[in-house]
């Protein structure tokens, strides 16, 4: 009695480390199957999405392919508001470096991550309270440098601002614990 018991918890114990067991997917499936809603729970990669920042400030992915994606943010003044009442460009400049982290990140194998070595942000029109949304794209694909270009556009499709951005891919022993 007790060895069929045994043997059944046998079973199901490996059954459900069978089904526990992690299936790594490459980054760009893996966002683009959350944005799909077809994420299975098991399904892993080696970047954490949504991001802790992301979830803070509201961002979300609406879109992302290879090198390239989009996020939106609700921006209001009344939570993201500057001295001057219009929204701090701080916010904006963080927006765009999530989309182009967001997109570098698609092209990262597993020993692979990254870094953003600068950043620059140009302010063309203000913001109010909008539905953003920050479209960044790989303007240079080097071995370890490339060069990002991301536009934000207010909901009357004007752009607001425009950042360029140099991102580092970091391998191996480098791309360790970050
Ligand atoms: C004003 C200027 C900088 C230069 O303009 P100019 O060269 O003279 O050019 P122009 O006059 O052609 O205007 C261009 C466009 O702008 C529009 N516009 C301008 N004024 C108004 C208005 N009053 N209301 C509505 N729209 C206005 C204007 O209609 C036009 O758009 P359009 O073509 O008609 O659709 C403009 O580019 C701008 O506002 N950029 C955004 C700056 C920004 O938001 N920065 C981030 C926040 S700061 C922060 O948070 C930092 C901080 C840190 C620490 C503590 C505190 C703060």
């Amino acid at each position: 009695m007790s060895c069929v018991i045994s043997i059944a918890a046998v079973f199901i114990r490996t059954e459900v480390m069978m089904k526990e067991k992690p299936v790594y997917i490459p980054v760009l499936e893996f966002l683009q199957r959350q944005l799909q809603g077809t994420l299975d729970e098991t399904m892993t990669t080696h970047m954490n999405y949504p991001t802790a920042i992301s979830r803070l400030l509201g961002f979300s992915i609406v879109d992302v392919g290879e090198a390239t994606a989009t996020l939106a943010l609700d921006a209001d003044p009344a939570l993201h508001g500057n001295q001057q009442g219009t929204v701090h460009g701080g916010l904006l400049c963080e927006l765009a470096d999530a989309a182009i982290g967001t997109a570098h990140s698609t092209l990262m194998k597993k020993d692979e991550s990254f870094t953003s070595i600068d950043i620059k942000t140009t302010f063309l029109r203000p913001v109010w309270r909008s539905r953003l949304l920050a479209t960044a794209r790989v303007e240079h694909r080097g071995k370890t440098i490339s060069h990002y270009r991301c536009e934000i556009a207010r909901e009357d499709g004007k752009v607001v601002a425009i950042i360029t951005s140099t991102v580092l891919t970091l391998t191996g022993e480098k791309a360790r614990g970050r």
